[in-house]
């Protein structure tokens, strides 16, 4: 999967320009940067909801944004997406939320349906929470229910919209490890908008970072590897939790 010299605008305010990267497969790649750079924007594009101004977006081999509609739409079907808020349906049950993708785009049965989504949820370590409604439940349950859901159709590239946000320390490094385990076990590629530096450093292997100011990628590389090597300012001031240095006391 690649983005090649890719714009993202909305009207005339372009969020990112020049924007090139592969993701490799069976990798966990990082989305980074500040508030407000456009991570979530470079996701939505990825997602197929934002066609890009110019340049090319590659899945496998093919260009996303020349095929046609319905191919495009069987290429969505590879994508599994875990939004932010997790973005399940507040009137049905955890079974039910993960059961909809597999009765909207699949011809299985009530009966082969309910093992899978027994089978999802077993995954994430959710079985027994299969009859609860979303309200019922703690914010890292949410996101686990929203991870199976996102799983629901066997998808080979997940994408998740800051995963951990709002959970605990704790809460978020289990988290981590399920998305770990779940790329080893499933083989899936999985690419990652956070902010959540302990769990950046502990889960991706690769990654792109995003600057505000100029509106172009600054950096490549894993979050660890940026940490120890990168010396740009912005990125170093990131990875490390400090304030950028202004340009007197870069000068002192
Ligand atoms: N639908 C939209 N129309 C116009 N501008 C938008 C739209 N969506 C996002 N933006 C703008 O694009 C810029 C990038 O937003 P985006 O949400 O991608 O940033 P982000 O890096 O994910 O931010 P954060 O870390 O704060 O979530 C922001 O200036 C935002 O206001």
């Amino acid at each position: 999967m690649a983005l090649d010299g890719v714009t993202l605008a909305f009207g005339s305010k372009v969020i990112q320009q020049d924007v090139s990267f592969t993701v490799r497969r069976g990798s966990i790649f990082a989305v980074m940067g500040g508030s407000g750079c456009g991570k979530s924007t470079v996701l939505k594009s990825m997602i197929g909801l934002l066609r890009p101004r110019t340049g090319r977006y590659l899945v496998g081999d093919e260009d996303y944004w020349s095929a046609d509609d319905a191919h495009r739409v069987s290429v969505n079907r590879r994508f599994g997406v875990l939004f932010q808020s997790a973005a399940l349906w507040s009137s049905l049950t955890v079974g039910e939320n993960v059961a909809l993708p597999m009765q909207m785009f699949t011809q299985l049965d009530a009966a082969a349906i309910r093992r899978l989504v027994e089978l999802k949820l077993g995954l994430v370590g959710m079985l027994s929470a299969i009859d609860q409604y979303p309200a019922e439940l703690s914010g890292g349950m949410k996101k686990r229910a929203g991870l199976a859901r996102a799983m629901a159709l066997d998808p080979d590239i997940l994408f998740f919209d800051e995963p951990s946000a709002g959970l605990d320390p704790i809460t978020s490094a289990r988290l981590d490890e399920l998305i770990v385990n779940l790329r080893d076990g499933l083989g899936a590629t999985i690419v990652i908008v956070s902010h959540e530096l302990p769990s950046l450093f502990a889960i991706a292997d690769d990654g792109l970072f995003l600057d505000a100011q100029s509106h172009r990628p600054i950096a490549h590389g894993s979050p660890s590897w940026l940490r120890d090597h990168c010396d740009d300012p912005q990125v170093f001031a990131f990875m490390h939790r400090a304030r950028p240095e202004t340009p007197a006391e870069r000068h002192e």
